[in-house]
């Protein structure tokens, strides 16, 4: 994250005022007695519209660096991979195609891979797996309208309970970053041409293909000089000189005391020693050029030396950049006709919910969909290819099919998280064998959140297979290949199908919206190649009441250099995050006003640059899924959300997805001095 500098009075502040005004506008919720999940929200948002201070925090250690945990690990690797960078070899896109596996990837793309996204591939605490997972009660009763979750003797402990021992939050982060390593490291480079890779991330460090300049340029229009002056000019025999233009060979040796025109960008002459700006020379009807003498002239004046920006083989940017038009313009003209880039992970989203609705008012207990529209393009901001956002209805098999189906490299499911009668996806992951990495996360809103892996040989068992497809057309004969069948004449086989991986958001609004900064950013950041954002913290403007045990994410907005803590953050309210500029993590036990505190960045600059880029990735996968699109036409592109990008409070990009280890800078040499003012 970038400071963020004080500016008083000057209209980001009046656009904060706006914002908070937008977001507080309406009395929240009365305050219940105690404390509860539902009344943390409400009990700060109270404090804060009525001026009250909040309640004092208890003293406690500065949890602001929660987080960190996630992030160190990152940030070392890429140190190891600024060291050493390894020479890559990248295979061509096959558009369309899964690109999945190990095609064209050496044990050098490996070590890069490896030592840019760690090495260990631990799960870290508290990951287990669900087939170990002792025996526990019988599910509850089927809800009346909907299918209830299918029988099974490993209902999940919040049936009775919040979960008994969820992961802490910077552990679940660190989990959610590490879990798709291996994935990261096999996933084969894509070669993009330059016009198709912004928004995209540099697969391996970009080194120079050229000296920069290339040659001994002239930095000015005006004269090439050899040696001391006054000096001769030469004519043709009509007395013209017709000097040196840009974009020719190299000109004819400059003898010493003659000087030649020369234009902005040409190759200076060998023998030259100085060039001599048009308006600081005169040049005589005698053939002889003279220098003003309030400009004497200094020798290498005006002249950009060969190599000057960078040698051939210098690393320009290290791997993991984000491909900005900066990018691109630097890698043109350091030789690049095409880029290595990350492949975009394949995301596949699932909103699970009987009750939502995709169009129109909430009507008979129904309530619109707000995830879909909101999961897939805030996860093609994480750098996601997203292929669809199925709607699904709250039916086991059905939740189970999608799942066990999916091609995707990452599922993302919405609602049905909890143990509810119709809360599908822990049974879905019990009956397809996956192995839970992160199962409730000690974080509100959003603990029910979990993390899954789904191996490649994990499909449907056998026996809920059979009893499934038995159900489904009694009179087929039962297929020898489950339901990944359909899939499997274009996916590769199990031997070199990468892992996929279940991202389970809980279906109230803003706890999915903590299961995407906790969960999914991670996650999608190690399978994107991209450098975990530098911690960003800022001083709290007002305390904020924390959770007894857990981590708390609050929407704030910017104002000056302090985080503002926006009402409406109940875990079912999007009005508070819809004018945040980012999610303060407040530790257990709350958070003293003026208390530094880490804020996460909402990933909107990316989606600018995603917007300039539309047309290429994004649109190909819509393309491929036609029936999704033309189904789902409601989702929303990333356009539509980047028109919010300078909304109240939205203080410039931060930096995000940039490293501030940018290898090739050398000292003095971010402006020639001949360059000075002209
Ligand atoms: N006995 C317990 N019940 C619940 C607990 C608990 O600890 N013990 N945790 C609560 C918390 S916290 C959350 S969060 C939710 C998570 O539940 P699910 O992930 O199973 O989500 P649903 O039950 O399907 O939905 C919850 C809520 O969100 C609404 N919803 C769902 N999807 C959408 C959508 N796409 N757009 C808008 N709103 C959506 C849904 O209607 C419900 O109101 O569990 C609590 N229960
Ligand atoms: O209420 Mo729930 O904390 O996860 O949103």
């Amino acid at each position: 994250m970038t400071p963020r500098t004080p500016r008083d009075g000057d209209p980001l502040d009046r656009e904060v005022d706006e914002a908070l005004a937008l977001a507080n506008e309406a009395e929240p919720a009365p305050e219940g007695p105690g404390y509860s999940d539902e009344e943390d929200w409400a009990d700060a948002a109270l404090n804060l519209a009525n001026g009250r201070p909040d309640r004092p925090a208890p003293e406690r250690g500065r949890g602001g660096s929660a987080g960190s945990t996630g992030t160190d690990w990152a940030e070392t690797a890429l140190d190891l991979a600024h060291e050493r960078p390894g020479k890559r070899r990248a295979s061509r896109e096959e558009r369309g195609g899964d690109g999945a596996g190990g095609e064209g990837i050496s044990d050098a793309d490996v070590y890069v891979w490896r030592q840019f996204l760690g090495n260990s591939t631990s799960e870290g605490t508290g990951s287990k797996s669900m087939r170990s997972s002792a025996p526990a009660p019988q599910t509850p009763a089927p809800h009346p309208k909907r299918t209830p979750a299918a029988p099974t003797s490993h209902p999940h402990p919040l049936m009775d309970e919040p979960h008994p021992s969820p992961t802490s939050w910077p552990d679940a982060r660190a989990i959610a970053a590490r879990a798709a390593v291996k994935e990261a490291a096999h996933a084969a480079p894509v070669m993009r041409p330059l016009s198709e890779a912004l928004g995209q991330v540099l697969a391996a460090p970009l080194a120079a293909l050229t000296d920069l300049p290339p040659f001994d340029t002239s930095a000015m229009d005006g004269w090439a000089l050899a040696g001391p002056g006054p000096w001769r000019l030469p004519t043709d025999d009509e007395g013209q000189d017709h000097g040196i233009l840009a974009g020719h060979g190299e000109a004819a040796a400059l003898p010493d005391g003659h000087a030649v025109r020369i234009a902005t960008g040409a190759r200076v002459p060998p023998g030259a020693t100085a060039v001599l700006r048009s308006e600081y020379g005169t040049a005589a009807d005698d053939g002889w050029l003279h220098a003003s003498a309030a400009h004497p002239v200094v020798l290498g004046q005006d002249i950009r030396t060969r190599g000057q920006e960078c040698r051939s083989g210098d690393q320009l940017l290290p791997a993991g950049t984000l491909v900005t038009p900066a990018v691109l313009g630097l890698a043109a003209a350091a030789g690049y006709d095409e880029l290595p880039t990350v492949r975009r992970p394949r995301v596949e989203v699932l909103v699970l919910g009987d009750e939502l609705l995709t169009e129109g008012l909430p009507h008979d207990g129904r309530i619109r969909d707000a995830l879909g529209p909101m999961v897939g393009p805030w996860l093609r901001a994480l750098g996601a290819e997203v292929t669809g956002t199925r709607r699904l209805a709250d039916e086991a098999d059905a939740v189970c099919a999608a799942v066990a189906e999916s091609s995707a490299d990452v599922v993302v499911t919405t609602g049905g998280t909890a143990a509810g009668p119709v809360d599908h996806v822990h049974p879905t992951l019990r009956r397809l064998g996956a192995e839970l990495l992160v199962d409730g996360v000690a974080v509100r809103p959003g603990h029910p959140m979990l993390l899954a892996r789904l191996a490649p040989e994990h499909r449907e068992k056998p026996e809920h297979r059979e009893s499934r497809e038995s159900r489904e057309n009694p009179q087929s004969p039962e297929s020898p290949e489950g339901p990944g069948t359909s899939e499997k004449s274009e996916t590769p086989g199990p031997q070199t199908r990468p892992a996929r991986h279940l991202v389970g958001l809980p279906g109230n609004p803003l706890a999915a919206v903590s299961g995407l900064l906790t969960l999914a950013e991670p996650l999608l950041r190690t399978l994107t190649g991209r450098p975990a954002p530098a911690p960003g913290p800022a001083p709290l403007a007002e305390a904020v009441q924390g959770h007894p045990r857990d981590t708390r994410l609050v929407p704030v907005t910017f104002r000056q250099d302090a985080a503002v803590p926006l009402r409406f953050n109940g875990p079912a309210m999007l009005r508070g995050i819809a004018v945040a500029d980012g999610l303060a993590v407040i530790p257990p036990g709350g958070a003293k006003r003026g208390t530094e505190v880490e804020v996460l960045d909402l990933p909107w600059s990316a989606i600018a640059t995603e917007q300039l880029s539309y047309g290429g990735q994004a649109r190909r996968a819509d393309q491929a899924r036609p029936a999704d699109q033309a189904r789902h036409a409601d989702q929303g592109r990333p356009a539509d959300r980047a028109h919010r990008a300078p909304q109240a409070g939205h203080r410039a990009p931060r930096a995000s997805h940039r490293t501030d280890k940018a290898a090739g800078h050398r000292d003095g040499e971010d402006i020639s001095p001949e360059e000075g003012p002209a």
